[in-house]
């Protein structure tokens, strides 16, 4: 299972702050994710095309299974990860956007003001989240018992969960 965890962040790839989304959503699979991994992390600056062509390169040349993205998801000038997202998906799965949403307006009013999406390029599964660093528990946990699944219809690498931590849901099993 190999995992690309991708902060678009202008400021983080400057160096002006040290990126904590990045490092909090490794944190997060560690705990919950019982099956090998391989993580890369890799911090680019906003920008659609930067966004695309790392998201093309990561799914297609380097064959990720999964690529998990943080920031530039809201509605300032600079914020265009979702659109670049979208322009390399073969599927949207918007479901995940919806209910990563949800489950953050039980902490912030402004968890509305975030755009984040989610699909599929080829076998490679990708999926949004925040910028602000608190919102990676919160997004990740409330859809990830769908992901394990998700990546063996896609013929991605098979992953499972600690279910003492969060049970995976295989319909079926
Ligand atoms: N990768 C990150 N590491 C640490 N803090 C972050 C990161 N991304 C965002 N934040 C925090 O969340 C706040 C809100 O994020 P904002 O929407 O301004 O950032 P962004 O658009 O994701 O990134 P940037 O403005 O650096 O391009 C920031 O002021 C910062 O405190
Ligand atoms: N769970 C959670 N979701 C959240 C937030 C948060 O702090 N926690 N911040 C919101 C804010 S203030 C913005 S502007 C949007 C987009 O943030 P981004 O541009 O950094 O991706 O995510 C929103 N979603």
């Amino acid at each position: 299972m190999r995992i690309a965890i991708l902060t678009i962040s202008d400021r983080a790839s400057r160096g002006e702050y040290e990126d904590r989304g990045g490092p909090a959503v490794e944190a997060w699979l560690m705990r919950t994710v019982s099956t090998h991994m391989r993580i890369d992390r890799i911090i680019i600056p906003d920008g659609f095309e930067t966004t695309r062509d790392t998201l093309i390169e990561l799914s297609d040349a380097k064959a990720y299974d999964m690529i998990l993205t943080t920031g530039g998801t809201g509605p300032a000038p600079r914020d265009l990860t979702p659109e670049a997202t979208q322009s390399v998906l073969t599927k949207e799965l918007p479901g995940f956007g919806e209910l990563m949403r949800k489950a953050s307006l039980d902490y912030v009013a402004t968890a509305i003001l975030s755009r984040q999406t989610a699909g599929v390029r080829g076998k490679t599964f990708i999926l949004n989240l925040p910028g602000s660093p608190a919102s990676i528990d919160v997004c990740l946990t409330a859809v990830f018992a769908a992901v394990p699944y998700c990546l063996d219809l896609i013929g991605a690498a098979f992953v499972d969960t600690d279910p003492n931590v969060l049970k995976a849901h295989r319909p079926g099993r």
